[in-house]
């Protein structure tokens, strides 16, 4: 089942949450529709504390959020949305003696799928979504790091849900595996909405219709990757050294600097990516330090 195209999935104004003195939200915005949404920020911008409030895992101390339809601050809403959300989390937990078939059924209980027949269906059917069919009765322990995080994508999976959250999905895994990763989420971003977390400006460019940038608890952006690179269009240039008054600066393959920010007069100018336009947002010095409040 997929919600009408014209009405969001989630819609959320001035979001804020407090973990004692560091202020983790501040006032965030934001409204997700259908296809693939990535979360881009850098470590202690809020992603995952955003991600958790949006699966009803955390409530905001301050906001207005709706999730397909219901309103999460109520019992009767938390339900409603837990009913049809799928949650991949940063850790999500494994027991590590079960097979990939048991912990896909565990999770598939607490989603109350009581047929035990039906039940056995849907969990065959996302280990096979995310291509684990062969590997279904292996034990979690045994099964390398990308195949973990495939057995954490189907039990997000299970019943078909409207909405998926994914916290750093392809953390971790290898060249390839995060190829063959990207397409299977990409494929379930078609008819429903995915909102995804990374630190990857290229996973935004190859998956993503959609880029919130979170820095230090607000949106700094929001709208088409392509958007995103062209708020750098004129402020990207080369040249053969280190330039100290750009904002970001390093060396390339070619031997030659990458600058980002205020170009000199007579620069070469570069075409501008996602990246770029990434790093011209964000206060690369301030995020290493999180967001503490004044
Ligand atoms: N349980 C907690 N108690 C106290 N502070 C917390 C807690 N969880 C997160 N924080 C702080 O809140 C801020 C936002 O953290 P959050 O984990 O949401 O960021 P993030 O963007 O997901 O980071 P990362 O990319 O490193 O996972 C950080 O400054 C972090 O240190």
């Amino acid at each position: 089942m997929t919600i009408a195209a014209t009405m969001p999935a989630v819609r959320a104004s001035d979001l804020t949450l407090r973990y004692g003195r560091t202020l983790a939200l501040d006032g965030v915005a934001f409204t997700l529709r259908d296809g693939v949404t990535g979360l881009l920020g850098p470590n202690g911008a809020g992603k995952t504390t955003l991600l958790r409030i949006v699966a009803t895992a955390l409530a905001p101390d301050r906001g207005k959020l709706t999730v397909l339809g219901a309103d999460p601050r109520t019992g009767p809403g938390r339900l409603a949305v837990r009913r049809r959300l799928g949650y991949l989390p940063q850790d999500p937990g494994f027991h590590p003696g079960f097979t990939a078939f048991e912990f896909v059924d565990y999770v598939a209980i607490l989603k109350e799928l009581a047929d035990r027949r039906a039940r056995h269906d849907e969990v065959r059917r996302v280990l096979a979504a995310v291509g684990l069919e062969a590997q279904r009765g292996k034990r979690i322990r045994a099964l390398s790091g990308g195949m973990r995080q495939r057995v954490a994508l189907a039990a997000a999976l299970v019943g078909d849900p409207d909405l998926l959250i994914l916290d750093e999905p392809t953390v971790g895994l290898d060249p390839e595996q995060r190829l063959r990763f990207r397409e299977v989420i990409a494929e379930l971003g078609a008819g429903r909405t995915v909102l995804l977390s990374t630190h990857q400006t290229e996973e935004v460019m190859a998956l993503c219709q959609r880029v919130i940038v979170l820095d230090r608890g607000t949106v700094r952006f929001e709208g088409q990757p392509a958007e995103l690179a062209e708020l750098a269009a004129g402020r990207v240039w080369t040249s053969a050294a280190r330039e100290p008054r750009a904002l970001a600066s390093w060396r390339t393959g070619t031997g030659h600097y990458r600058h980002v920010g205020d170009p000199p007069a007579g620069a070469e100018l570069l075409t501008p990516t996602v990246e770029d336009g990434y790093l011209l947002l964000v206060d690369l010095g301030a995020a290493a330090h999180g967001a503490e409040a004044a």
